[in-house]
């Protein structure tokens, strides 16, 4: 067979496949269909539905890359199936999720891997807004950042906890790849100002040092809002990542320019939703305990006593009262474990106050 006849047929082939693919994707809309009638059916009088199930999402994700053999890799076919999920969502009942905006912030960028393409998200402009639009019930969902692997908490996100009731339902790992972007009239050889989020700066610190040592560093609200003031600016550039470059039509001059090349963000899924255990979770609480010696070492002794993993530990101003701390504490389990139940009850009896955050499935992708 000639190359044009060998690609012929293979093409035929993948139209084939296609055909087979969209009507089992089609299939599979009808049954999620189905699952929203069967969810309204079965409604008590004055009892919401509730749609979206993170757990059972979790679940399916894992699942495919389980079974996946490749060719492709796993998390590949995961963002695949990601999406088809989102969109089979959407069906039964969009979602609305507010992030911390403005558009093309890295905090879009998790919102739409954690929950798909299909999901109408909606930009804040500011961390506390996200807590308020949540609480107030204008939108499902809120994503916000919390930690960076460089820069360390979010302060922010963290001081939000202590304002608002809301429950976290899940993760989202993002890896961060920050550019120099200029605008098509920048002139690049007379760079004076560049502007970025102030964690961003941080992340580039010593990139900053080694290539632009002499040129100001302008702390602004967001990466995206760096990348829309350099439109219209000669002599500025903007740091920020490529959600940013593409919505306000910017090259970058420097790519991957943050100085630690693992550089990620994790952020959190807030709602008003708890989320049942899947076998591989991970719960945030925050703790205020007296102010007095070993307050912090009887507070952890509890979870080595029974071998739970902590994950994270943050200490933030109580705000009630000058020199008093509350601890966020993340660590590996469900809260109805009985040995997590059993760790909050001993540690609930040794401090002041003990609030669940929450708890969700570890990130899958
Ligand atoms: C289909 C369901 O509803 C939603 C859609 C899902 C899907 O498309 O697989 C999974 C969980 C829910 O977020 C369900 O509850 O099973």
């Amino acid at each position: 067979m000639s190359e044009k006849e060998q690609l012929q047929a293979l093409r035929v082939r993948i139209d084939n496949l296609d055909e087979q693919i969209l009507g089992l994707i089609s299939e599979r809309a009808r049954c999620a269909e189905e699952v929203a009638r069967v969810k309204m059916a079965s409604l008590q009088p004055g009892e919401k539905p509730v749609f979206y199930r993170p757990e059972r999402e979790a679940w399916v994700l894992k699942h495919i890359m389980e079974l996946n053999q490749g060719p492709l890799g796993n998390e590949e076919v995961a963002r695949l199936f990601r999406e088809i999920m989102s969109s089979c969502l959407a069906l039964e009942h969009p979602l609305k999720v507010a992030y911390l905006g403005p558009e093309g912030t890295f905090t879009q960028a998790a919102a739409l891997k954690h929950f798909g393409h299909a999901v109408i998200s909606q930009p804040m402009a500011a961390i506390d807004e996200v807590f308020r639009e949540v609480a107030a019930g204008a939108v499902n969902f809120g994503v916000v950042p919390v930690e960076n692997s460089t820069e360390g908490a979010v302060n922010h996100t963290l001081d939000s906890f202590l304002e608002h009731d809301l429950v976290i339902c899940g993760e989202v790992e993002l890896r961060i790849h920050h550019h120099l972007l200029v605008g098509e009239n920048t002139k690049t050889d007379k760079i004076s100002r560049i502007y970025s989020h102030a964690q961003s700066l941080a992340q580039c610190r010593k990139w900053l040092d080694a290539h632009y040592p002499n040129v100001e560093r302008v702390a602004v609200s967001s990466n995206a809002d760096a990348a829309k003031r350099v439109k219209s600016e000669w002599n500025s550039a903007a740091i920020a990542g490529d959600m940013a470059a593409q919505l306000y039509g910017l090259t970058k001059l420097a790519e991957k320019i943050e100085d630690r090349p693992d550089n990620s963000t994790r952020f959190l899924i807030i709602g008003n939703q708890a989320v049942p255990p899947t076998g591989d979770d991970k719960t945030s609480i925050i703790v205020s305990t007296n102010n007095k010696p070993g307050a912090l070492h009887n507070l952890l002794v509890p979870f080595q006593a029974r071998g739970i993993d902590l994950t994270r530990i943050e200490t933030r101003p109580s705000r009630s009262g000058k020199w008093t701390y509350v601890f966020f504490i993340d660590f590996v389990g469900h809260q109805h474990d009985p040995l997590v139940k059993d760790v909050l009850e001993q540690i609930s009896q040794e401090t002041v106050a003990v609030k669940v955050l929450g708890s969700y499935p570890n990130a899958v992708l």
